[in-house]
């Protein structure tokens, strides 16, 4: 059955998105998600993401990485579906949606989706890393000169060793330029270098508050796609009303051959 697709991309981090209201795409396809991420056998993309009815919001999502696997909270995917839902007239400019992790509320403004993340209760400081789940979880790793740095090598080395066992985990680098932070993200079910992981600057903008790099509780960051803003409120050990804001944008439209 050929099934008709449109393509985003949240900072360079790109899904391939199915209106599934009707519920004609077959969820439980490993392979064919796969393929369809494959870069040089499918339409290529860092996930897929469906688009279905709920009961009493406005919709689902569904999230799958590109290795066919469904997957916990995408950010940037949780971003692009807002503007999709958006494109398709399912929604105007907010919503409450439902995701693997729970409800989200988010909002378009001035072109940039704000995004509303579940609260993080805590953050693990190790000797060289943190760790903590903003829907997806994530190792956060200060590191020297990030342009040359190795994301691939190191971040596979880190996601299949010992630290996180048959789960694994996101790996992100993060580097200090003066008042400025940048980061890079190895994730877990592509398993490569993605341009940008929103449950990943999620994680690492908390991480910089925590280890007391700033004392905004507004965070700016350089992702290999562009920039991303988090926003949050500190409350006890955790952090409460955190905000993923940036922009979503389509691509393309086409549709998947018999
Ligand atoms: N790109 C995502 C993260 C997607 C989930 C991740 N690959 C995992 O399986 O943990 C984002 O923007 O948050």
């Amino acid at each position: 059955m050929a099934i008709p697709f449109y393509k985003y991309q949240g900072t360079g981090n790109d899904f391939i998105m199915i209106d599934n209201r009707q519920q004609l795409f077959s969820k439980n396809d490993t392979k064919l998600v796969k393929w369809m991420c494959d870069r040089k056998f499918g339409i290529g993309a860092d996930g897929l993401i469906l688009l279905e009815n709920h009961p009493t919001l406005d919709f689902t999502m569904v999230y799958y990485n590109a290795d066919g696997n469904p997957s916990s909270m995408c950010g940037n995917g949780g971003r692009c579906i807002v503007a999709f839902a958006k494109q398709l007239g399912v929604i105007t400019d907010q919503t409450v949606f439902e995701a693997v992790d729970g409800l989200h509320e988010a909002f378009i403004k001035n072109d940039l989706v704000h995004l509303k993340m579940q609260d993080v209760s805590s953050i693990t400081r190790y000797e060289n890393h943190m760790f903590l789940n903003t829907g997806s979880p994530h190792h956060v790793q200060w590191v020297n000169d990030l342009a040359a740095f190795d994301v691939k090598t190191e971040g596979a080395l880190l996601r299949y060793g010992d630290l996180y066992g048959k789960a694994g985990s996101n790996i992100n680098f993060v580097e200090q330029t003066g008042d400025s932070f940048a980061m890079r993200t190895y994730e877990r079910g592509v398993e490569d270098e993605t341009l940008s992981c929103g449950t990943g600057a999620t994680a690492v903008a908390l991480a910089i508050h925590h280890q007391g790099k700033t004392n905004s509780h507004e965070v700016d960051l350089r992702v290999e796609g562009g920039r991303l803003k988090v926003t949050f409120e500190p409350a006890g050990t955790g952090y409460n009303n955190i905000f993923l804001i940036g922009p979503a944008k389509p691509v393309y439209t086409g549709v998947w051959p018999d």
